[in-house]
């Protein structure tokens, strides 16, 4: 059986740095509705092949693309340029990491062209997996959640006090499974933290979530699943993420076959 392998789709707005401030600068709600609404459509059909994606930095969004083939990459492109007054481009790259895969694809879309770069519109670089190269271990998600956030700080500290909390507890968590496992970690709205970690080597969960009490106070639990998509390794981890509620655990795995949806 092959090793298994993640996919990842690094997705960059096409010179779009230049754009925002041509023919001057451009009101920031107006930037931020259309990077909002263009990540909730990206989001939409990354989705509905089975990826997941983050936005990151909203001009550059990070995609766990397992399943998705070039066709469906082309629909993006489309789908952006069809609706929006920017394009993507769009790099796919395989490895046995998270890190390593992302590495790849950002190193194969800054060959083809600068993001300014007015002369670098759609591109589409990398090989999405073959489907015989797929297994049904190739992506694993890791579902962070803060332990009683509601009760600690949501309903006892001021909004933006909460707010650092946890964006403390990701920033710490983030450095570490990338610097210790070469996994990329995600926040994800509310206390939720997502991290796409190695299948083909072991990741120190226990290590990471001592680390994060350790510097900042803050105690996470963990779901950990695995699948041959994002969405299957997903719902996996959400399942295991109930475990943790159900037993009073910190760390929990669904191995088992994943769960539809
Ligand atoms: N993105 C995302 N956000 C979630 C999810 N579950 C909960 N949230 C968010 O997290 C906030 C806190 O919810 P919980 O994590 O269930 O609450 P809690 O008080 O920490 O309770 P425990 O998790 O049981 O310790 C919610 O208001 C949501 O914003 C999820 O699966 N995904």
């Amino acid at each position: 059986m092959s090793t298994p392998t993640i996919q990842v789709t690094l997705v960059q707005l096409d010179n779009y740095g230049p754009w925002t401030v041509t023919p001057e600068p451009r009101r920031e709600t107006d930037l931020q509705s259309l990077q909002a609404r263009l990540f909730a459509d990206v989001s939409r059909q990354v989705g509905t092949g089975g990826g997941y994606v983050f936005h990151s930095r909203f001009d550059n969004m990070i995609a766990v693309t397992n399943g998705l083939d070039d066709e469906d990459h082309t629909a993006i492109q489309r789908t952006v340029r069809n609706q929006y007054p920017v394009t993507v481009s769009l790099s796919v790259a395989a490895s046995d990491t998270p890190a390593a895969a992302l590495e790849l694809a950002s190193e194969r879309l800054q060959r083809v062209g600068s993001a300014q770069d007015s002369n670098r519109e759609e591109a589409l670089v990398g090989d999405p997996l073959d489907d015989e190269a797929r297994t049904a271990e190739d992506v694993t998600v890791a579902h962070f959640d803060v332990d009683d956030f509601t009760s600690r700080y949501t309903d006892r500290v001021d909004a933006f006090d909460a707010h650092m909390s946890v964006t403390t507890a990701y920033a710490t968590l983030m450095r570490y499974l990338y610097r210790e496992c070469d996994a990329l970690s995600f926040f994800v709205g509310g206390d939720n933290i997502v991290s796409i970690c190695p299948s083909a080597e072991p990741t120190n969960y226990q290590g990471a979530i001592q680390h994060v009490t350790a510097e900042t106070g803050i105690e996470l639990k963990v779901g950990i699943g695995r699948g041959r998509t994002a969405h299957e390794a997903g719902m996996s981890a959400k399942h295991a993420l109930e475990e943790c509620r159900t037993n009073g655990t910190r760390i929990e795995r669904d191995l088992a076959t994943a769960h539809g949806d």
